[in-house]
């Protein structure tokens, strides 16, 4: 494989410095890495660029097997590395459900085929995702997919019986429980969220408590049991109080945050477009600045996009009628830098943080989230912050259009990214592993 040598990129927002990338590794860092390059080592100029360690994603639907019109493990892996990552969850609730070690091995192995990011299958907690069964947690952890993150998201493990079993058969397979969290009886026929937007334009809403109340019971679950919770898409004001609490308390519990309840409230209903449809749906501006606040002090520990393609019929439709979710992993690097960074309550060095480091500890993925210093993997992406575009859903590599920011201008372009030293993304552009020679 070809050496790179990347000039002057700034690590993690800081000073400019050269990377030396040579079998996988970073080999050097400094001045030293222009002088162990070969003269055969393909410079890439990363003058004004930020170096930040590849991304990984804890929360991505990649929709096969079953629903491959909307998404491939293919297309979205490459949606995923041209938004600047590394590494990516698939999440379980595809047809069938990835609850048997079959069918994490079969994603598992669509993603090395693929080789845009390495992709680290879900599996299912109950069989079917259906909240009564126990899955074979413990034949897929000892698969060849290693699987270490579990979870029925799409549903709730609502039976708290089940959920203590979750929790306490994870513990010895050094696993998490993800859990969607959204008491069923709560949000029945539940459009978006419940408070004066729901209440004007006569649409069932999902009550924060519907949220909260889960998360409450699972922290008390989780220290009872003494294991470990990971809280997806967290995104109400009282959610983060409950984990800022369960935290101070010593509690295993980390909790994401996607980029969309970053970003947007439930004031984009009125447009009745399904585009804004989502769960958990999109909350007030308090819940939005909570959520802000959260991800800062630490509270919430990762970005995960929660990358939910649907087709274009599932969306182009009546609000009743259109799916929930949103696709992001093409705009989630984007939409953190305008929210957290350029309003200067996340450093770049946060951001690697909450996008590489947390998410690769909390799914024990090795080789990802490391810092960029000599020997360590050289899964990496190159950023231009002071770029600026205006995001058009045809031009995406996901094969699904329902991005919530069709049309928006944001800041931030991935220009390269490498895995394993390997670029899978190079002026922008997708290279497939052919090309790059590998
Ligand atoms: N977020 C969503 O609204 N939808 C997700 C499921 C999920 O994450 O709950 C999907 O699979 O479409
Ligand atoms: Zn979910
Ligand atoms: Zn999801």
């Amino acid at each position: 494989m070809t050496d790179h040598l990347v000039r002057g990129a700034r690590l993690l927002g800081g000073d400019p410095a050269d990377l030396l990338l040579r079998g996988g590794r970073i080999a050097a860092v400094g001045a030293d890495a222009s002088r162990a390059a070969g003269r055969d080592a393909v410079v890439v100029d990363a003058d004004g660029l930020v170096a930040l360690p590849g991304l990984v994603d804890l929360h991505t639907h990649l929709r096969e097997p079953g629903r491959e019109d909307t998404e491939t493990v293919a297309t979205g892996t490459r949606a995923a590395a041209l938004g600047g990552f590394t590494a990516v969850h698939a999440m379980a609730n595809t047809s069938p459900v990835a609850d048997t070690a079959g069918v994490v091995e079969q994603v598992w192995n669509l993603g090395r085929e693929a080789g845009w990011v390495d992709v680290h299958p879900v599996g299912a907690v109950s069989v079917g995702l259906e909240g009564k069964v126990l899955a074979e947690l413990g034949a897929m952890a000892q698969s060849a997919a290693r699987v270490r993150v579990f979870s029925d998201d799409g549903r709730c493990v609502a039976d708290p019986v089940l959920m203590r079993r979750a929790l306490e058969y994870v513990k010895g397979l050094d696993g998490v429980i993800a859990q969607h969290a959204q008491e069923p009886r709560l949000t029945e026929g539940a459009q978006m969220h419940e408070g004066a937007v729901s209440a004007e334009l006569g649409l069932a809403g999902w009550p924060a408590v519907a949220e909260e109340s889960i998360i409450a019971r699972d922290v008390l679950l989780a220290e009872h049991v003494g294991s470990r919770l990971h809280v997806l898409h967290l995104s109400t004001a009282g959610s983060v109080d409950i984990v800022r609490w369960a935290k101070a308390r010593g509690i295993a519990v980390t909790a994401e945050v996607t980029p969309h309840h970053l970003l947007l409230t439930d004031e984009l209903a009125r447009s009745y477009d399904p585009l804004f449809k989502v769960n958990p749906p999109l909350r007030t501006a308090e819940d939005v600045e909570a959520v802000r606040a959260g991800l800062a002090d630490g509270t919430i520990d990762t970005v995960g996009t929660d990358h939910a393609p649907h087709a274009a019929e599932d969306k182009d439709c009546e609000w009743a009628a259109g799916a929930f979710g949103m696709t992001g992993l093409e705009t989630a690097l984007s939409v953190v830098q305008e929210v957290m960074v350029d309003s200067g309550r996340l450093t770049w060095a946060d951001v690697a943080r909450v996008m590489s480091e947390a998410p690769a500890r909390i799914g024990r993925v090795t080789g990802h989230g490391r810092p960029l210093a000599v020997g360590e993997p050289a899964n990496l992406t190159l950023v231009d912050p002071a770029a600026r575009r205006v995001v058009d859903p045809a031009a995406q590599a996901t094969r699904s259009r329902n991005t919530p920011c069709a049309g928006r201008e944001l800041p931030g372009r991935v220009v390269a990214t490498f895995l394993r030293g390997r670029p899978t993304v190079v002026d922008g552009a997708p290279v497939a592993r052919e090309e790059a020679g590998a």
